[in-house]
């Protein structure tokens, strides 16, 4: 399993445009720091040693390579545009319902047809997210692969990896994370091949819970550049969190924008902050994470101390 990529492949370059021009990627965005890596190796040893208990195959030096095993290249349908779903998020762990997440989107846009689902990617953050420490991006990355091991759910190491000169992990707004995605699927591999054999460019759309949602009005918390961005090149699925957020008040501040789809749910109160405190407690987390990923958890003893 590729797990840290160097992001030295011509693929992760952001350089060219996005193709919607507004979402335009920091300049420190991924190849320029990956470069410095391969350039010098005692950073990559560095960071490799930061990482001691990394699984087998991780390698600072392995090109990163976007992921496309499950990307459909030619759409089925004349009519309908054809979409890429990005979920971003720190995945500590991965529960169900963010496998669901894509489940309950592709059930709604088959019930409301305009776009043909072509891609899902999961886009885990790095370390560098949060104050709290997260558990390692490996290990995220590790146990989303399990978990979408049956499904067409692809897993993107891009974000999670990237690195800046010192070796130290990065954080990747998810403006910029969209942007990528863009790129990689628009630029790099020219679009979706439609039924007559022309090429479409493929909407990317950010797919959040509500509860996150809800904080896109803290101009604290995303810049509202980043927000135009989002909302008005990218477009967003909604999944509505009844536990954690109220979907009517939650629409309130995005009126304005109109690519947004709101996904219904279902009464649920599944979060990774529970699945923690279920873990740290010895109770059982069957009900909410795949059985995969609750034997990789036992295997390396995650989640037994404090932290995320
Ligand atoms: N039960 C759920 N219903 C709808 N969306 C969800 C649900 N769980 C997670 N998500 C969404 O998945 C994305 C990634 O979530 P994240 O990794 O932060 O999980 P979380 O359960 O919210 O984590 P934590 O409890 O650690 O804050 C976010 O957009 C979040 O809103
Ligand atoms: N300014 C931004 O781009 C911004 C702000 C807050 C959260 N996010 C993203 O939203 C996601 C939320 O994840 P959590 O629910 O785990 O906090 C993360 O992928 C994070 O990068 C982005």
């Amino acid at each position: 399993m590729h797990l840290l990529p160097a992001l030295d492949s011509p693929t992760s370059s952001l350089a060219a445009t996005t193709g919607n021009n507004r979402a335009q990627p920091r300049k420190d965005a991924g190849a320029s720091a990956a470069m410095t890596m391969n350039s010098k190796p005692e950073l990559v040893a560095e960071a490799q040693a930061a990482e001691p208990n990394a699984p087998p195959g991780w390698s600072m030096a392995a090109p990163y390579k976007f992921p496309i095993d499950k990307l459909k290249r030619r759409t089925t349908h004349a009519d309908f545009n054809p979409l890429v779903l990005v979920a971003c998020g720190s995945f500590s762990p991965i529960t169900m319902l963010h496998v669901q997440m894509f489940e309950m989107s592709a059930k709604y846009i088959e019930e409301h047809p305009q776009f043909e689902v072509v891609g899902n990617y999961l886009s885990p953050v790095s370390d560098s997210y949060t104050a709290k420490a997260l558990t390692p991006a490996y290990h995220r990355l590790a146990m989303c692969e399990l978990a979408v091991k049956d499904t067409d759910i692809m897993v993107d190491p891009w974000e999670a990896s990237r690195r800046d000169e010192q070796g130290k992990p990065v954080y990747t707004r998810t403006a910029d994370a969209l942007a990528h995605f863009d790129h990689e699927i628009n630029n790099v591999l020219g679009g979706i091949q439609a039924p007559d054999g022309t090429y479409k460019r493929a909407r990317v759309a950010l797919l959040i819970g509500a509860d996150v949602a809800m904080t896109m009005g803290d101009p604290k918390v995303w810049a509202p550049a980043d927000i135009d961005a989002i909302f008005e090149d990218f477009g967003v699925f909604i999944v509505e969190r009844p536990a954690q957020a109220d979907i009517e008040k939650v629409l309130v501040p995005l009126k304005k924008y109109k690519k947004v789809w709101v996904v219904p749910s279902f009464i649920n109160d599944v979060s990774s902050t529970k699945v923690r405190a279920h873990l740290k407690n010895g109770h059982s987390v069957r009900d909410s994470v795949d059985e995969l990923v609750i034997d990789y958890i036992s295997n390396n003893g995650l989640y037994q101390g404090p932290g995320r």
